[in-house]
C-alpha cells in the first residue's frame, strides 16, 4: 500500500520520521510523507526528513513557540491555515498514494487539535481514504492530557475513515516514565505499522501467494471507529544444507531487531520443516498476536472486522496456516469478515500482524473518557471559584473602572 504520512505535532513528527527512514533502509518507495507542527524546536528535531517537508504553521498566533498543550488553539491554526497545509502536501505528490495516514499524539495541543480538522479537509478533497494513527496519554501524563485526548478522539472519529489507537500507558513498563519510553514505544508502533501498510507492496520475493492488497486494508478499516493492532513474532527455521543451518541473512529490514534485548520471544526451534509444522506455527503466531499485548488493550471479540498477515521468508509462509489462522480469528471476533495473507520478506524471522477493526468495547477509552469527564467538571468548578473573590466584598474602590 503507498501511503502519504502526515505527521501533526511532537508525536506524530517523530513517528512519521521513524516511518520515512524505515522506508529508506529497506530501499523502498511506498511511504512518503511531510511533518507540520507550531513548534519550531520539535521540527528542528526531525532528522530524516528534508527540511522543505516541515511545515511550520500559526507563526502569528503563536510565533513558532508551539500552542502549549491547548488543543482548540491547535485546531484553530490548522483551520486557518489550511490551504497551506493541503498545499505542502499536493506538493509532496499524492496521485498515486493509496491512503493517508495522519499521525499524532492526541494528548497535546498542536496534534490533537489539528489532525482531526486536518482529516476533514482532506477527506473533502481526495478519494483515497483517511486514517488517523492517534497516541493516548497514559493517565499519570495528567488530566489536561486525558480531557485533550478524549476531545481530539470524539472529533476524530467522525473526521477519519479509521483511528488506529495506541496506547502509551499499556506499553510503557512499570516503574518507567512514559518520556524515557518514547522510543521504545515509536519502534514498536512503526514496527507494526510498518507490516501492516506495507502489505501487497512487491518485495524481493516478488508478491505473496495469498496476497493482501491495499484494498483488503481499506475494506477492513472501512467500518469506521476505533481500530487496534496485534504482533507477534517467531525465528525462523534456518534452511539446511548437508545437514547444517545455513544462517538466514536479515535484510537488516522489515523484521529486524525486532526482539527487544529484553524480551527474547522465541519459539523453540523445529528442525524439520513439514507443511504441518509451519502450519501450526502460524497458528501459534497468530493466536499470540491477538491474544497479546495489542497497541490498544480491548475486547477483540467486540471487533467488527480482522485482517491478518503474515510476513517472512517464503519458505516460512504456508497457506494452509494463514486459512486456519484467519478460521480461528473469526471464531473470536464479532463479525464475520476475515481477511488475510502473507507477504514474503527477507528476514530471519517470521511475523503476524492481527488488525481488530471497530472495536466496540475498550476499557481504556472509556476510563480515558471518565477522566476527561471529572478534567472538565474541574476546570468549570475552579472558574466559578472566582480569583478576584478576595478583592470581590467591597470596601476599596478601585482606581478606575
Ligand atoms: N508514544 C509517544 N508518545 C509521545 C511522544 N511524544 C509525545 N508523546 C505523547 O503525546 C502527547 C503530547 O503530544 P505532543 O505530540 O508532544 O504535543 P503537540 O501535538 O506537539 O502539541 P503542543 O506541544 O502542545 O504544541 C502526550 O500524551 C505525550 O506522552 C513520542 O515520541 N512517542
Amino acid at each position: 500500500m503507498r501511503v502519504f504520512f502526515i505527521g501533526f505535532g511532537q508525536a506524530g513528527g517523530k513517528l512519521v520520521d521513524m516511518f520515512l527512514a524505515q522506508d529508506r533502509k529497506l530501499g523502498s518507495a511506498s511511504f512518503r510523507g511531510i511533518v507540520i507542527n507550531t513548534a519550531r524546536t520539535d521540527l528542528m528535531g526531525i532528522k530524516h526528513i528534508p527540511m522543505e517537508d516541515r511545515l511550520l504553521i500559526g507563526q502569528t498566533m503563536v510565533k513558532g513557540h508551539g500552542v502549549g498543550t491547548d488543543n482548540v488553539t491547535g485546531a484553530k491554526v490548522a483551520a486557518d491555515e489550511i490551504d497551506t497545509i493541503i498545499s505542502a502536501i499536493d506538493r509532496r505528490g499524492t496521485h498515486d498514494v493509496d491512503a493517508f495516514v495522519v499521525c499524532a499524539g492526541l494528548g497535546g495541543g498542536t496534534g490533537s487539535g489539528g489532525s482531526p480538522v486536518l482529516c476533514r479537509h482532506l477527506k473533502r478533497i481526495y478519494r483515497e481514504p483517511v486514517y488517523a494513527v492517534g497516541v493516548i496519554p497514559a493517565p499519570e501524563e495528567g488530566r489536561l492530557y486525558s480531557l485533550n485526548a478524549a476531545r481530539s478522539l470524539s472529533t476524530l472519529v467522525n473526521e477519519a475513515d479509521n483511528v488506529i489507537v495506541f496506547d502509551n500507558s499499556a506499553w510503557k513498563n512499570d516503574g518507567e516514565s512514559v518520556k524515557s519510553a518514547y522510543e521504545r514505544l515509536n519502534e514498536e508502533i512503526v514496527r507494526r505499522f510498518g507490516v501492516l501498510f506495507r502489505a501487497g507492496e512487491v518485495s524481493k520475493y516478488g508478491v505473496g501467494e495469498m496476497v493482501v492488497d491495499s484494498s483488503e486494508i481499506i475494506n477492513t478499516l472501512r467500518g469506521g471507529g476505533i481500530s487496534s493492532v496485534g504482533y507477534a513474532i517467531s525465528e525462523a527455521i534456518p534452511t539446511m544444507k548437508g545437514g547444517k543451518p545455513v544462517s538466514k541473512k536479515d535484510s537488516g529490514g522489515l523484521l529486524s531487531g525486532i526482539l527487544g534485548k529484553k524480551e527474547k520471544r522465541v519459539e523453540p526451534h523445529v528442525d524439520i520443516a513439514s507443511g504441518e509444522d509451519k502450519s501450526a506455527k502460524i497458528i501459534g503466531l497468530v493466536r499470540r498476536a491477538m491474544l497479546g499485548r495489542l497497541t490498544l488493550p480491548c475486547d477483540y471479540s467486540t471487533a467488527e472486522r480482522a485482517l491478518v498477515l503474515v510476513a517472512g521468508p517464503p519458505s516460512e509462509l504456508d497457506r494452509k496456516g494463514v486459512e486456519k489462522s484467519k478460521s480461528w480469528v473469526e471464531e473470536n471476533i464479532a463479525g464475520v469478515e476475515v481477511r488475510g495473507g502473507d507477504y514474503p520478506v527477507d528476514s530471519g524471522y517470521v511475523a503476524a500482524v492481527v488488525l481488530l477493526a471497530t472495536i466496540g468495547d475498550a476499557p481504556r477509552i472509556r476510563e480515558l473518557m471518565e477522566l476527561a469527564k471529572e478534567a472538565k467538571e474541574e476546570v468549570v468548578k475552579s472558574r466559578e471559584r472566582s480569583h478576584t473573590a478576595m478583592f470581590d466584598d467591597g470596601g476599596v474602590d478601585p482606581l478606575f473602572e
